[in-house]
């Protein structure tokens, strides 16, 4: 680290660790950089694991169908020989300006120093919409999203919540829980029916009009206590999981506050990914120029850009292009 001001000392610090974020620590690692990646959520791969980890993804370049979750197992394998450094659980908050670098602090409270900063920040901060009740149990059984489906086998659990998000937790989560009750407040779905059709199709039972009352348990959760919205009847289910799944609010938060050419929540670029304030560079979600398309192909593109033409802010000695990776084998 060599620095003991600050927690962390890097060439690059990209922000957030979504398929763009990856992609860009990839091309840091190719390119020599020490690299960084923090992100608010405490989980890599953006809103492909927070939003579609189970859905398939068909456009992206080289791979006719993957599965988000393991598009993004194949970003963080690719990144890997790197090292990067996860600075998880961490929104980037502030920032102040050194004469050769710029210095982040997070939110909570970590010092990372960084000669070039590359925002992929895609929405902004994902922030789930709570469950109203049980909120004591986040971390002990109640969660917002599903990392690793494995840990649910042979468990009983309550999914919440009427979108896709519910319906494809439910599904996916079906093969190795014990069981999966699906607890929705009114009897319309956000999900789409071909979706709703296959749980209701599935050993998962929908329960319509009901919500959480209660969640118990000591260590973990065990109970689960359910309200009939219309008639007020109580029920008591064995429960060791509950997955809320009632969506997410995304906001820039601080990120509005760096001095940024701000237009209606994206980052304005030019054609080399920079954003005209001094040693930030965007790629991703975020950014917006004429013509901008908001897929993982374009972010990918993007953020290959921003890293190499960053690169001689790094070290001015360097060129902007990186040579072919395929040089650098040994077949
Ligand atoms: C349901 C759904 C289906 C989709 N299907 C497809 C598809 O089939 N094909 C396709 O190409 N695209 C699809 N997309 C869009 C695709 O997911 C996005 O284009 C892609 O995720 C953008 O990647 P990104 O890395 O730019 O940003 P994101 O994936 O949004 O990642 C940004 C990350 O930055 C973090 N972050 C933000 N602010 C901060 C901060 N201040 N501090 C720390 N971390 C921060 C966030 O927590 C997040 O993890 C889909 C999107 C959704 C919601």
């Amino acid at each position: 680290m060599g620095d003991t001001s600050v927690d962390h000392s890097v060439d690059m610090l990209i922000v957030g660790a979504g398929p763009a974020g990856l992609f860009g620590a990839y091309y840091a690692g190719f390119r020599g950089m020490s690299v960084a990646l923090m992100d608010s959520l405490p989980e890599p791969g953006g809103q492909v694991t927070a939003m579609y980890p189970e859905k398939v993804i068909y456009d992206v370049a080289g791979f006719p169908a993957v599965r988000g979750r393991e598009l993004v197992n194949a970003l963080v394998e690719q990144v890997a020989p790197f090292n990067p450094t996860y600075l998880l659980d961490q929104q980037a908050a502030e920032i102040e300006h050194e004469p050769d670098a710029v210095l982040v602090t997070s939110a909570q409270g970590l010092k990372v120093r960084a000669k070039v900063i590359v925002i992929t920040g895609g929405l902004g901060t994902f922030t789930p919409r709570p469950l109203p009740t049980g909120i004591e149990h986040l971390g002990r059984g109640l969660v917002y999203f599903v990392p690793r489906l494995d840990d649910y086998r042979g468990l009983d659990v309550v999914v919440v919540g009427g979108g896709d998000s519910a319906f494809d937790w439910a599904l996916a989560l079906e093969p190795l829980a014990k069981s999966v009750t699906v607890v929705h407040r009114r009897d319309k779905f956000r999900a789409h029916q071909h979706t709703v059709d296959r749980v209701h199709a599935s050993s998962c039972e929908v329960l319509t009009f009901t919500e959480v009352a209660t969640i118990s348990g000591d260590e973990r959760i065990e109970k689960v206590e359910l309200v009939h919205s219309k008639t007020g009847e109580r029920q008591v289910r064995e429960a060791q999981a509950v997955v809320a799944a009632l969506g997410f609010t995304a906001d820039l938060g601080p990120l509005t506050r760096w001095g940024l050419n701000i237009d209606k929540r994206h980052i304005v670029v030019d054609t080399t990914m920079y954003t005209g304030v001094e040693r930030i560079f965007a790629a991703g979600d975020i950014t917006e120029y004429p013509g901008k398309v908001r897929l993982i192909a374009t972010g990918f593109g993007e953020v290959a850009t921003a890293v190499n033409n960053a690169a001689p802010v790094i070290d001015p000695t360097a060129k902007v292009f990186p040579g072919h990776s395929s040089d650098d084998g040994t077949v």
